[in-house]
């Protein structure tokens, strides 16, 4: 039978769903075929996630109807039978962390009262995933997989207990270049086989590349649905933008569009830089400061073993300076050790010349560092509170007389955040749980500048944000830096670092290249990939305005993608 005449895998129709006064579905629609890749596409708060916890069971539509194959979906609550239509794999896995892969295969399915038989789950583990091609030892436990074994697992489990639809919700957010591509290529294998996937994903160019179909959200309903290769991503980006006329978007603040670099062809398959029309920022003039300027940011011989080499590192007023880096390549690390999550092992921070206690969170805000954490669930939000409440976390001195905090001067204060920053909210007063991730992000965006930081620290900081958000958060980073403060954007996103005017390329814990603000996508991430080229291989060794990443007498690296103990804030610990 023709793909076209199987029935859908699943079809959603006319499905309303409200939270309070939101309408977060407003009568949207979905159909995905056997076998078919589609991607469901829109800015923060459209209502994507909301749709795909109706299409696995989290939530009861209001209104609507819900199909697999043609038949009725299972009832609510029946969570053996949902799981028998249809599972979604998050960027965070949902495996249990302290089980083993054996164990999270065949949890909540052993049959009868008797012992378990461990070395016949192992097998039947071990079996299981030989099947679908997942190379991964049923005995390690689910913690110390990484993302990518991680993804792999939850998706070898989801068709172990039948289901032919498996929903991605930005499954590429914590995967370096090759484990993107060694995720699309098990994904075309298995579409192969019939397998369905509804992709969620903020990269529009993976969606080019992944995907045969794609459906726009907007403002909770649906907007089009197109074969990807008939809609140009200018009509793509219109169609979630809602701008009346297809074409790029408009640029904020009337500036000239710097035109986005034309993809190039990068030397290695599973390199694979993500582009996005994000363009250069230049709405915000570049602030050069002198080089006498005292710098906002200084390191010297910052270290820490098994992560990242003494890195001589200088910020001026006016300055956004990139580390980019893949997965495990010392960036984040370096990060985390400026804002006092990890303790170094030797070397001094100083922010405008005054030096900053190590290992202290509390003391880095003090001293002036501003932070916007990649994980913004475990790191930034209080999730039950408020958006201003949130907002304001690190300014509650500055809300009302004797360490009281004015309700009044809360909600001023997160008003204008709210405007500046264009969060989608109800008002101050909704609780940051309500929001969809783009504008959480958002929240710990405006929390980080609440204090206005000497330097923003910000890692990955449009991971979940779309396409148009990001321009503005990333023109925010700028005007921070145009007011005479400096920021380190730690990323692997090249539209992130496209705002720097400097970016340092780290490999295996070293500065390997640096770059000013007209690199290629393809040296870049040649460099992250450890490939640096003659051009830019070699680091501007102990220039003032540069970083120099010289390796220590002891600066033996750990094993290679393995992070230290107190890594448990980093990409793999955020997993669990
Ligand atoms: N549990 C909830 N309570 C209240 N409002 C909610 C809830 N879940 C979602 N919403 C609201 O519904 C709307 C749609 O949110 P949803 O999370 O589905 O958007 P999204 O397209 O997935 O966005 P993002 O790309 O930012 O994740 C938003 O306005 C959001 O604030």
């Amino acid at each position: 039978m023709a793909a076209a005449d199987r029935p859908t895998a699943v079809r959603a129709e006319g499905v309303v769903k409200r939270f309070g006064p939101t309408v977060a579905l407003d009568r949207a629609h979905l159909a995905v075929r056997p076998g078919e890749a589609h991607a469901l596409v829109g800015r923060n708060g459209a209502g994507k996630s909301t749709l795909v916890s109706v299409l696995t069971g989290m939530e009861r539509p209001d209104e609507g109807t819900v199909t697999f194959s043609d038949e009725p979906a299972p009832g609510y609550g029946d969570t053996a039978a949902w799981q028998r239509k249809v599972a979604c794999v998050y960027q965070k896995s949902m495996v249990v962390p302290d089980l083993t892969v054996a164990e999270n295969l065949y949890l909540g399915r052993f049959q009868g009262t008797g012992r378990i038989r461990w070395r016949a789950l192992r097998e039947d583990a071990r079996a299981l995933l030989a099947e679908y091609g997942v190379d991964v030892d049923p005995r390690t436990r689910a913690k110390d997989l990484t993302v990518e074994q991680g993804q792999f697992v939850e998706i070898a489990r989801a068709l172990s207990f039948g289901a032919r639809l498996i929903i991605l919700d930005e499954p590429t957010a914590q995967l370096d270049a090759g484990g993107i591509e060694r995720l699309f290529a098990k994904l075309r294998e298995l579409r192969r086989q019939g397998v369905a996937f509804l992709f969620i994903s903020h990269h529009l160019r993976e969606v080019y590349e992944l995907c045969d179909t794609v459906t726009v959200f907007r403002d909770a309903r649906h907007v089009v649905t197109a074969p990807v290769a008939e809609l140009p991503k200018d009509e793509l980006v219109a169609a979630m933008t809602g701008d009346a006329e297809a074409g790029p978007p408009k640029r904020a603040r009337g500036a000239v569009r710097a035109p986005v670099p034309r993809q190039e062809v990068v030397p290695r398959q599973e390199v694979v830089p993500r582009q996005e029309a994000v363009p250069r920022q230049e709405a915000v003039p570049r602030r050069q400061a002198g080089p006498g300027a005292e710098p906002v940011l200084r390191t010297e011989g910052l270290a820490l073993e098994g992560e990242f080499d003494p890195l001589d590192l200088v910020v001026r007023p006016g300055e956004v300076v990139g580390l980019a880096g893949a997965t495990a390549s010392g960036n984040t690390a370096v990060g985390e050790t400026l804002v006092g999550l990890r303790k170094p092992d030797g070397g001094r921070v100083a922010v405008r010349g005054r030096a900053v206690r190590p290992g202290s969170v509390p003391h880095a805000l003090d001293a002036g560092i501003g932070y916007v954490p990649e994980d913004r669930h475990r790191q930034g939000l209080v999730l039950g509170r408020s958006v201003a409440e949130n907002a304001t976390l690190t300014v509650t001195d500055q809300l009302g007389p004797f360490g009281t905090v004015l309700p009044s001067r809360t909600r001023a204060f997160a008003s204008r955040m709210i405007a500046s920053l264009d969060i989608k909210t109800s008002g101050p007063a909704q609780p940051v749980s309500g929001l969809s991730g783009g504008n959480q992000q958002k929240v710990v965006i405006a929390r980080a500048l609440a204090r206005e930081p000497s330097v923003l620290v910000a890692i990955r900081p449009t991971a979940g944000v779309d396409v148009k958000s990001k321009e503005a958060l990333l023109g925010v980073v700028r005007e921070v830096a145009a007011a005479g403060s400096g920021a380190l954007i730690v990323s692997d996103e090249l539209d992130d670092l496209r705002v720097c005017d400097r970016v340092l390329a780290f490999f295996h814990g070293r500065v390997v290249a640096e770059f000013g603000d007209d690199w290629s996508d393809r040296a870049l991430v040649a460099a992250m990939e450890g490939m640096a080229t003659a051009e830019h291989g070699a680091p501007t060794a102990g220039a003032e305005a540069g970083a120099t990443g010289k390796r220590g007498e002891s600066g033996k690296r750990g094993e290679s993608g393995k992070r230290g103990k107190s890594g448990d804030q980093g990409r793999e610990g955020s997993q669990s």
